[in-house]
């Protein structure tokens, strides 16, 4: 989450709490206050919890709630608050401006799962509650989540969160209501007032494409006319013919067409159940509710019939090039414009005639994920989050085929591309005449009126240095209206390009898919405008309990560096140390041991390395095969092949050409040994590549993920960091500071001090720019699967598309929201002034290295 929406956040919740004591640095997604804030709710002790396994109908349950009947009572009760009280002025003390207990309990508070902060709108979620299943997926519709262990759970409620609350269909009294009935405590008036005041202006306000030109549409002219009193609002306005001041002047009336949500997805259940009654089978028999129909039916989000009052719709049509300015204004004016998307009743536009196949058949989070998008009949625009590997592509592949308009997917690479196709081609009817590629090398056009359109967004934002091929597909592109935009990856868009990519071109509805919804810079926020709001989070514990994803064990190991490598650790400046620490010869043997123990037990093993120089040196020293940025696209195939089906081929070393995009379902275990910085989207890309283990589903299967740490350095700070969006994600890193049996390992490596000193005068002699962590020189930045070509992005030099490299050092380690305190500072300068007696090999070294150095900084001028 940005700063400036944390800050913005924060100021929401001084100005709305009558408790705020004080203004909290809180960041959704960096939160080191995290665990503080579990702690703090620790005055509501649970003494007699529903036991686990329980079965409550909820239904039951928010009835016994509502009429107050649930849990103890009456005069139980007066003794347990009498008893509470004593104990409030007890523990008050310990917790001073976190002492809640003014607060009180409901009665029956052990059944109800959450507890929400009057302060800043924080909820935690007790997991373990039999009805906490259900109690997620509503907080995941009304609320950010923050992190979910197995346990506990915390969420945030921001105005971000109720925004998409409301553009999913919840009403603002049904929030209150049902955040009531699970609440141990009365709903504090704080939050209350919150809800209420966010929620208020939500929906009020659509942006509508109607024959090619914009709209901002209400049928509340009043609110009309406050953002037309907005100067840039009011300027981007486009005055239709005949001109006429009056807001009215530019109205239409739109589509009165009913849109009962009764839109079947392809792929679904409900699809099945169809297709049987259509081949005369009658309904399935499903007599009772699930307890998640039950809530669905207490909180009322699917299903609903949409209260169209469209008799009175005003709009005015706006400029085409300022759209994103007018969102982005309205987002600040808290209208956040709803984009909808009445695709059955677009008559304007082709339809694509495409389906999914019979056989395909979408999982159950895939189908909850595509409801919130079709809730009401209409396709919302919005973000869809699903774990690594977790099929974001079907999603997207089941709601183009539920649109059947033109479809325009646009990926980070052009291996991307081609796997879109190819899922496309897997999972749908689609015909090769409707669907066609724009990358460097491919230039097609489907045939007909509608169809599919595949590219990169490099190429569709690039406005430099076009081919004639090019700009004629580009015209292709922008002068139509496209039904659907489908925005993959959309965690990693520079926010430049995606302005370029909606601006230039016009669709009716957007989805855009991530696993990670976390950046090391501030752009997080102009998703919620430029594409919509997040519409569904999935939970990575719970797909993999459900064996639709691979269960992980995490683990650090910590290396210690050699005595030699840690002297010139100290002594060294920040890029060769980072090679320092990579290149620690007791990593080379941790990392050793781990192949060979997974190897052993037959798993296939991907080690990672950003670094190319360490890559090469491993891989060579442990006799196994890489690839990098520089490996040929034929030998990498050869590679990937043999690691796939050969017996002796059962461990790769990879660059971060690797971190995406690599489908592997037969690599089960990940070794990491240098990453970039503190990136948490690094390490959960990686994780991803073995989430999607084949064997995910054997009996006690478990895959494994190993970061090799050298201990005491810089390395420990960044892997802290880096593993923060995991953990939150529920994943446990156990820290391993021992290898038993590495010593006795046979052909240990560099197990003598002559070798390991021979080593390090290797690294010393490297050059400065070998030492860059993340330097994989030859591969493009936004060459994410390796095969992109400089062309996807025009010149390179001219035009560094997908770029991560912006901003400070800290910033793109996402080190900014922590200090990093290096313990006992005075002692390490002391050794790194310190003139100690050299290895002689060291004194020639150093004359050497010096030599090289000079070199390299004249070769470097000389350059540049
Ligand atoms: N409903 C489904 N039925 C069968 N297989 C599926 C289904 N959904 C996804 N898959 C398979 O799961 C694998 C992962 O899917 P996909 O590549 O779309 O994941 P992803 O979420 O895009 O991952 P990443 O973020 O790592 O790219 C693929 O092999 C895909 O065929």
């Amino acid at each position: 989450m940005s700063l400036k929406r944390a800050a913005e956040d924060s100021a929401d919740w001084a100005s709305s709490s009558k408790r705020a004591r004080r203004t909290r640095d809180n960041d959704d997604y960096i939160d080191v206050d995290g665990e503080e804030d579990i702690r703090d709710v620790s005055p509501a002790p649970d003494t007699s919890l529903v036991p686990r396994g329980a079965t409550i109908k909820f239904s039951a349950l928010t009835r016994k709630l509502a009429d107050g009947k649930g849990g103890r009572a009456d005069g139980d009760s007066r003794d347990l608050d009498s008893h509470r009280h004593q104990q409030d002025k007890l523990v008050s003390h310990i917790f001073q401006e976190h002492d809640f207990s003014w607060l009180h309990l409901k009665p029956d508070h052990a059944s109800r799962p959450l507890w929400i902060s009057p302060e800043d709108g924080h909820i935690i979620l007790e997991a373990f509650s039999p009805i906490a299943e259900q109690a997620q997926d509503f907080l995941v519709a009304i609320s950010e989540p923050v992190s979910r262990p197995a346990f506990i759970h915390e969420y945030k409620l921001t105005s971000y969160s109720l925004y998409a609350a409301v553009s999913v269909g919840l009403q603002t009294e049904d929030i209150i209501e049902v955040l009531n009935r699970l609440s141990k405590v009365p709903v504090p008036e704080s939050i209350v007032t919150f809800i209420r005041e966010r929620t208020l202006s939500y929906g009020k306000v659509k942006l509508v494409l109607k024959h090619n030109k914009y709209y901002v549409e209400s049928s509340h002219p009043e609110t009309l006319q406050v953002l037309l009193k907005d100067t840039l609002i009011r300027e981007a306005r486009v005055h239709s013919q005949p001109t006429d001041n009056s807001i009215k002047a530019a109205t239409f009336t739109t589509s009165k067409a009913p849109v009962k949500g009764n839109l079947v997805i392809p792929g679904t259940k409900e699809a099945e159940k169809k297709k049987d009654e259509v081949a005369g089978k009658g309904p399935a028999a499903n007599g009772s509710n699930t307890d998640a129909e039950l809530f669905t039916s207490v909180v009322g989000v699917e299903g609903d019939e949409v209260d169209e009052d469209d008799d009175n719709v005003h709009a005015f049509e706006i400029d085409d090039a300022k759209i994103d300015d007018v969102k982005k204004r309205c987002n600040e004016l808290e209208y956040p414009m709803l984009e909808e998307y009445d695709f059955r009743n677009d008559t304007i536009n082709a339809n694509l005639d495409i389906d999914l196949k019979p056989s395909t058949v979408i999982r159950p989070y895939q189908e909850t994920s595509l409801s919130k998008m079709f809730g009401n009949g209409r396709a919302r625009s919005g973000i869809i989050v699903l774990p690594c590997g977790a099929g974001k592509t079907l999603v997207g592949i089941t709601a183009a085929c539920t649109i059947k308009k033109s479809c325009l997917v646009l990926c980070t690479s052009s291996v991307s591309v081609m796997q879109w196709k190819q899922q496309f081609q897997q999972w749908s009817n689609v015909t090769d005449r409707q669907i066609a590629v724009f990358t460097a090398d491919q230039k097609e056009k489907f045939a007909g009126d509608s169809g599919i359109v595949i590219s990169t967004y490099s190429m569709v934002a690039n406005t430099h240095n076009r081919s004639h091929e090019s700009k004629k597909m580009m015209e292709f592109l922008t002068s139509r209206e496209w039904g659907f935009i489908l925005l993959d990856e959309v965690h990693v868009v520079p926010a430049a390009m995606f302005r370029r990519v909606v601006t230039t071109i016009k669709a009716h509805s957007k989805l855009g898919l991530t696993a990670t919804l976390v950046r090391e810079d501030d752009k997080i926020a102009d998703l919620n405008y430029m594409i919509g709001p997040k519409l569904y989070e999935a939970n990575w514990m719970d797909l993999a309990a459900k064996g639709h994803i691979a269960n992980v064990q995490c683990a650090e190991v910590w290396c210690p560096m050699t005595p030699e490598f840690y002297r010139e650790y100290l002594r060294e400046q920040s890029r060769k140390r980072m090679l320092l620490y990579c290149m620690n010869p007791r990593k080379f043997q941790a990392c050793q041991f781990l192949i060979k123990y997974h190897e052993d037990r037959g798993d296939k093993i991907i080690v990672f390395s950003d670094n190319v120089f360490a890559l090469e040196a491993y891989a060579k020293k442990l006799g196994k095969l890489y690839i990098h940025g520089g490996t040929g696209q034929v030998e990498r195939m050869r590679i990937l092949q043999w690691f796939q089906h050969s017996p002796d081929v059962n461990t790769i070393f990879l660059s971060k050409v690797g971190d995406t995009s690599i489908d592997l379902p037969e690599a089960t275990c990940l070794i990491q040994i240098s990453s970039h910085f503190g990136s948490r989207r690094q390490e959960a890309q990686r994780l991803g590549r073995i989430l999607r283990a084949k064997r995910r589903n054997d009996e006690g299967f478990n895959a494994f993920f190993y970061s090799l740490v050298s201990k005491d350095t810089q390395e420990m700070f960044y892997s802290t960091k880096r593993q923060q969006f995991l953990i939150d994600q529920g994943y446990a890193f156990k820290v391993i500071t021992h290898l038993d049996g590495l010593e006795t390992l046979p052909d240990l490596v560099y197990k003598s001090r002559d070798e390991q000193i021979e080593l390090l005068s290797s690294v010393l002699l490297a050059n400065e720019s070998e030492a860059e962590l993340g330097t994989d020189v030859r591969a493009g930045e936004g060459d994410l699967a390796g095969t992109i070509t400089s062309k996807d992005f025009g010149t390179p030099s001219k035009f560094p598309s997908v770029q991560r490299t912006s901003g400070s050092l800290t910033a793109l380690s996402g080190a900014q929201h922590m200090s990093y305190v290096e313990q006992n500072k005075s002692a390490n300068k002391k050794l790194a002034r310190e003139q100690a007696p050299r290895h002689k090999l060291f004194a020639k070294r150093e004359k050497d290295l010096t030599a090289a150095r000079k070199e390299a900084r004249a070769a470097a001028r000389s350059q540049g």
